[in-house]
């Protein structure tokens, strides 16, 4: 699709957090994006035709050169998700798990899948459907893992970029503990293999308004300490933002002990968080995946360093991790958002990982801690801004205000009629999504339907930085 050039005026009902337990709706209102998806003003409670013909000389806009997307009665314009975790090169493998658990399933699955997207034919392949699926569900914005692989991680790169998703793009560092046919040869090798892929996505987006790189040491356990090490300076020196995995599985952890004593790391214990920290890869730029079973002190080291959460509820309980206590990290002050972690998670829909956040949060509830629980609200920040906060990108996405890209979706629900049959749906077809709304619904109602029943059948429209990048035909 070529990106749109026009200044675009938006009118309609906008739905975007206030703050984390409190939506805003805003009805009736005027949001004016340029040419570039800049968003330069907001009208709430206005009449399109007036606030046009008065804003428009303000703005320098000329009325031929203005395009309108005015939407219907019950639709509603959200801000597009951020998918704060995923593999996209693991899409092919979307509900294949089994009954593994993460360390046999790396082994089983995935390593073999990543290895083979070596085969260039076979990774456009993926990532072009990746990325469509993807931009299907709303998702405006991913920190995405390639593979060992530099052609195929740049191809990703040049992929986003063409299609127009914002996204972070990282070449997976291993250099142990994987087989001997998808590992780096060696630390220098992972950290040349990085300094040219990123050279590469510098190249296809200087000013990295789409797509940018990130460091991605896979996790502590397949990486030496030499190459942890080499990654924290590469972090250091180029400033880039770094995303790992951290305390995801029993298992791992015990592994990361073994691997990493305090005398190998000169942290002051042996704790995961700590062996990062020893290497320079916990800072305000880094994406923690997971951070399922963290301690107090972990959890306090993460929020001194300013490093943030993707919490990962669909994986966590596809591949049986546990239950990452949301909560507990947000009153800590750790900044969090959501992971669909395609395909330790089965969907690539970031309204799914929202209501899973939901429902896991009820689950450590059970276990005793009723203030666990995440509301609907909460649970749809940790999606736009909480999501914007983890990927650094707070400034520019994640909410509808005056200096912020049009990054968003427009959303449809199902509004029965009196007959029974749902409106634009003629006799005898099939019925275009789950959700159901009779009318009587307020929009905090609704809004609760959509998250719990929703999913891309509902996504109309969705736009990055002002380009229409996806519309449901
Ligand atoms: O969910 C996960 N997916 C992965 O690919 C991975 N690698 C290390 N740890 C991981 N966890």
């Amino acid at each position: 699709m070529a990106a749109d050039k026009k200044n675009t005026v938006f009118y309609g009902t906008f739905i975007h957090s206030k703050k984390l337990d409190e939506l805003e709706y805003l009805h009736n209102t005027a949001v004016f994006v340029d040419s570039n998806g800049k968003i330069l003003a907001v009208e709430r409670d206005c009449d399109l035709d007036n606030i046009a013909t008065t804003l428009f000389p303000k703005l320098g806009w000329q009325a031929g050169n203005v395009a309108t997307e005015k939407i219907k009665d019950g639709q509603f314009f959200f801000p597009g998700f951020i998918d704060t975790h995923l593999h996209a090169s693991q899409y092919p493998n979307v509900g294949i798990f089994g009954k593994s658990t993460l360390l046999d399933w790396l082994n089983r699955y995935t390593f073999p899948l990543e290895a083979s997207l070596a085969d260039p034919a076979k990774a456009r392949a993926v990532y072009t459907r990746c990325i469509r699926k993807t931009l299907s569900h709303g998702t405006t914005c991913a920190a995405y893992y390639a593979t060992v692989d530099v052609p195929s991680t740049n191809l990703l790169a040049d992929l986003c970029a063409a299609s127009g998703q914002r996204a972070l793009v990282g070449r997976v560092c291993m250099d142990q503990l994987s087989p001997a046919w998808y590992r780096d040869e060696s630390p220098e090798a992972s950290v040349a293999a990085t300094r040219a892929s990123i050279a590469h996505i510098r190249g296809i987006d200087p000013a990295m308004e789409i797509v940018r790189p990130v460091i991605t040491p896979r996790f502590a356990p397949s990486c030496s300490a030499p190459l942890l090490r080499m990654l924290g300076e590469l972090a250091r020196e180029t400033g880039l933002p770094v995303q790992t995995h951290i305390s995801e599985n029993v298992g791992e952890i015990a592994l990361v002990k073994e691997l990493f004593p305090p005398a190998l790391t000169g942290a002051a214990d042996e704790s995961y968080a700590g062996v990062y920290d020893a290497f320079g890869l916990l800072t305000d730029k880094t994406i923690l995946a997971h951070a399922v079973h963290l301690s107090e002190g972990e959890a306090e080291l993460i929020r001194e360093r300013g490093a943030k959460v993707s919490h990962c509820p669909c994986s966590n309980s596809a591949i049986t991790s546990g239950a990452a206590r949301v909560r507990w990290l947000i009153e800590k002050g750790v900044v969090c958002g959501l992971g669909t972690d395609m395909s330790g998670g089965y969907s690539p829909s970031v309204l799914e990982a929202a209501r899973l956040a939901a429902l896991v949060s009820r689950h450590v509830a059970m276990g005793g801690d009723e203030g666990a629980k995440l509301s609907v609200e909460e649970v749809l920040y940790l999606a736009t801004r909480g999501g914007a906060e983890v990927v650094g990108l707070e400034k520019k996405v994640g909410g509808f205000e005056v200096g912020k890209e049009w990054d968003a979706q427009l959303v449809a629900l199902g509004e029965v009629d009196v007959d029974g049959t749902v409106k634009g749906v003629e006799a005898g077809e099939a019925e275009d999504g789950n959700v159901d709304v009779f009318g009587w619904e307020s929009w905090e109602e609704r809004v609760a339907k959509w998250l719990f029943n929703g999913d891309d059948r509902n996504t109309r429209k969705v736009w990055v930085k002002g380009r229409l990048v996806h519309e449901r035909k």
